[in-house]
C-alpha cells in the first residue's frame, strides 16, 4: 500500500520509528517529515499530507504530531479527508472498517513506538466494509463537508 507519512516536531522520533517499521512491512512510502526535531506547525503538515491523499500520491496517511489532537482537526478541514486520531487498536481498525477513515493520527506524547506500531498495522489491514449503513454515513459525512 502506498502510505504518505508526516509529523511536527513533537511527533518526530515517534515518526523516524514507524517509518522503519513500514519499512519493515514492505510499504511504499512518502515520508513528507519533519526531518529533524526543529519547530513546525503542525497544518502545515497536516496540509502537505493531506493534499498528497486527495491527489492520489497515497491511499492512506499518517500523522503523528503531540497529541494528535491538531493533526486531526487540521486533516478533518480538508475536503475528502476523513481523519481519526486513534489510539486503541479497535479504533484504529473500525476508523476505516465502519467511518473509511483515510488518515490516522497518533499522539506521539500519549502512546509509545510498540503500541504505535500496533496501530499502524491495525489500521493499514482495515478495509472499509460495504455495508449499507456505513455507505450511507460516509456519504453523509460528504454532505456535510459540500454545506459548510
Ligand atoms: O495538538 C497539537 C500538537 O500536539 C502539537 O504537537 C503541540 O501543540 C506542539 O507543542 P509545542 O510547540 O509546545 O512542542
Amino acid at each position: 500500500m502506498q502510505i504518505v507519512i508526516g509529523s511536527d516536531h513533537a511527533g518526530y522520533h515517534l515518526k523516524e520509528s514507524v517509518v522503519d517499521f513500514l519499512r519493515e512491512l514492505g510499504h511504499d512510502l512518502v515520508d513528507i517529515g519533519s526531518f529533524n526535531p526543529d519547530p513546525v506547525d503542525f497544518p502545515d503538515i497536516a496540509r502537505s499530507l493531506c493534499q498528497k491523499i486527495r491527489n492520489g500520491e497515497g491511499e492512506r496517511g499518517l500523522l503523528i504530531c503531540g497529541t494528535g489532537v491538531g493533526a486531526v482537526i487540521a486533516a478533518n478541514k480538508i475536503k475528502g479527508i476523513r481523519a481519526a486520531v486513534c489510539h486503541d487498536v479497535h479504533s484504529a481498525h473500525q476508523a476505516v472498517e465502519h467511518d473509511d477513515v483515510n488518515v490516522m493520527c497518533i499522539g506521539a506524547q500519549i502512546v509509545g513506538a510498540w503500541l504505535a506500531r500496533d496501530l499502524v498495522r491495525s489500521f493499514l489491514d482495515a478495509r472499509f466494509v460495504q455495508d449499507d449503513d456505513f455507505i450511507r454515513r460516509v456519504e453523509k459525512l460528504a454532505q456535510l463537508e459540500e454545506e459548510n
